[in-house]
């Protein structure tokens, strides 16, 4: 495998730009250009020269012998002066060395996973974590980082491992008259349901996504209810056209907005009307229906009652238009152009927000992990239904590897590329 190097702090110019090198060959990379490799975890300060002895900066310089570094490897941290040319330097200088590169996106990351330093679920963690823009982000990711998820998995492994031990000492043994007692099946199969059933209740928590990607708010309702209004309104920007005829907005507009701490996807969609021969808004209308559907928060504008939906508010729009019919009681007043009732209305999202996301305290999984987890819940259930002590080990196996799957220890190579696809360089 390739040494590799990158500057793993922000983009230069800065005031230090550190640069890490990973790999068998990082510690003799550090020898030809600072003279001497410096004694474990301890920062020196270095001339560090090319190939021809010309000085290219000074810098303090650690090494971090593998496996006990954050790669798992040996590791080398440089902390230049962040100039873009003293960078650029620096690294021209370790590219002519042999078996050494630049490294790509999430290489270190990477190398760490292969080498055990941390777990899938950890890895995503830190993903989030460096994707992190509001302080709700920040502590679900810091969770899965420091190893919530995976003390989970390891937990639920630990007891799926006892019971597949019990039944496999059933299959060995059960047929010597040597060894008394009653049948074990019927307490194995309890412990099986109870366990797919601890499993099943975390992955049904509310998903790690809303957090991360943003609550889906849509709005909805008939044309001309004041939508694309309201959304400008709650984005704070011009992001929708508005005008008095019914039909403006044909299709779903989509802006991110963080508000009260949390991070809000705001779908602005074409009113639902009626009946149209304008084969485009009747495009936007199938559109607006599966938004309105799919999002996690909606928002009705529509004077009726909203249609059936797990979370909605109901909005009177427009609410300062003379000869509007009156709210009814469990409608949020609004009017944009007064400035009236938004306050109220994002208090109320902030409410079902609560319901919706995440509990701070709580471990949320991401629809990967989450699959896993349904995976292993299902073949325990099965299990928790079969006589035959054959089956029941075979489907604590499919448990056991659907388990594994979400540490990463195994049949998860596809999922590595997209994930540290994501990382910046130098992470
Ligand atoms: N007086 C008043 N007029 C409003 C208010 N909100 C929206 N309007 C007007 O109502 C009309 C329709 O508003 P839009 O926001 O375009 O309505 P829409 O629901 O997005 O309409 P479609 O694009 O047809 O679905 C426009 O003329 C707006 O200026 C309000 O709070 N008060």
């Amino acid at each position: 495998m390739d040494t590799i190097f990158a500057v793993s702090s922000g983009a230069p110019p800065a005031a230090i730009a550190v640069l890490r090198i990973s790999g068998a060959r990082a510690f003799a990379a550090v020898q030809q250009l600072a003279g001497n490799v410096p004694a474990p975890r301890h920062a020196v300060l270095r001339t560090l020269r090319d190939a021809a002895g010309e000085p290219l900066d000074q810098a303090l310089v650690l090494c971090f012998p593998g496996p006990r570094s954050a790669t798992g490897e040996d590791l080398a941290e440089l902390h230049l002066h962040g100039g873009r040319a003293v960078v650029r330097a620096v690294e021209a200088a370790l590219a002519e060395l042999p078996e050494l590169r630049a490294a790509e996106a999430g290489e270190f990351t990477r190398r760490a996973l292969l080498h055990g330093r941390l777990d899938l679920s950890e890895a995503e963690g830190l993903g989030d974590l460096l994707m992190a823009e509001t302080e709700a982000q920040r502590r679900a990711a810091i969770r899965s980082a420091g190893g919530a998820v995976r003390r989970h998995a390891e937990d639920w492994t630990n007891r799926l491992l006892g019971l597949a031990a019990r039944i496999e000492a059933e299959l060995d043994h059960g047929d010597e008259d040597d060894v008394a007692g009653a049948d074990p099946l019927p307490a194995l199969r309890t412990a099986a349901a109870a366990l797919g059933s601890d499993i099943a209740a975390v992955a049904a928590r509310p998903p790690v996504e809303r957090l991360r990607d943003g609550l889906c708010v849509a709005l909805g309702g008939p044309p001309n209810a004041g939508k694309s209004t309201l959304f400008n309104a709650l984005a704070e920007r011009d992001a929708a056209i508005v005008s008095p005829i019914a039909g403006t907005t044909r299709d779903r507009i989509e802006i991110p907005v963080v508000r009260e701490g949390i991070a809000w996807l705001l779908i602005d969609t074409a009113g639902l009307a009626e009946e149209t021969d304008d084969p485009i808004e009747a495009i936007g209308v199938a559109r607006a229906r599966d938004a309105l559907a799919e999002a996690d928060l909606l928002l009705w504008l529509g004077d009726d009652a909203p249609p059936l939906h797990p979370c909605a508010l109901w909005v009177h729009a427009r609410a300062d238009v003379e000869g509007r019919a009156p709210a009814q009681a469990d409608q949020l007043v609004v009017s944009v152009r007064e400035g009236r009732g938004l306050d109220t209305l994002w208090r109320r999202m902030a409410d079902a927000a609560s319901e919706l996301l995440p509990p701070p305290d709580l471990v949320a999984l991401n629809a990967r992990q989450r699959s896993w987890c349904n995976a292993a819940a299902d073949a325990l259930a099965r299990a928790s239904l079969l006589d035959d002590p054959l089956l029941f080990a075979e489907e604590l196996r499919a448990a056991r590897r659907a388990l594994d799957a979400i540490t990463g220890r195994a049949g998860v190579e596809d999922v590595l590329d997209a994930l540290f696809g994501k990382f910046c360089i130098g992470k």
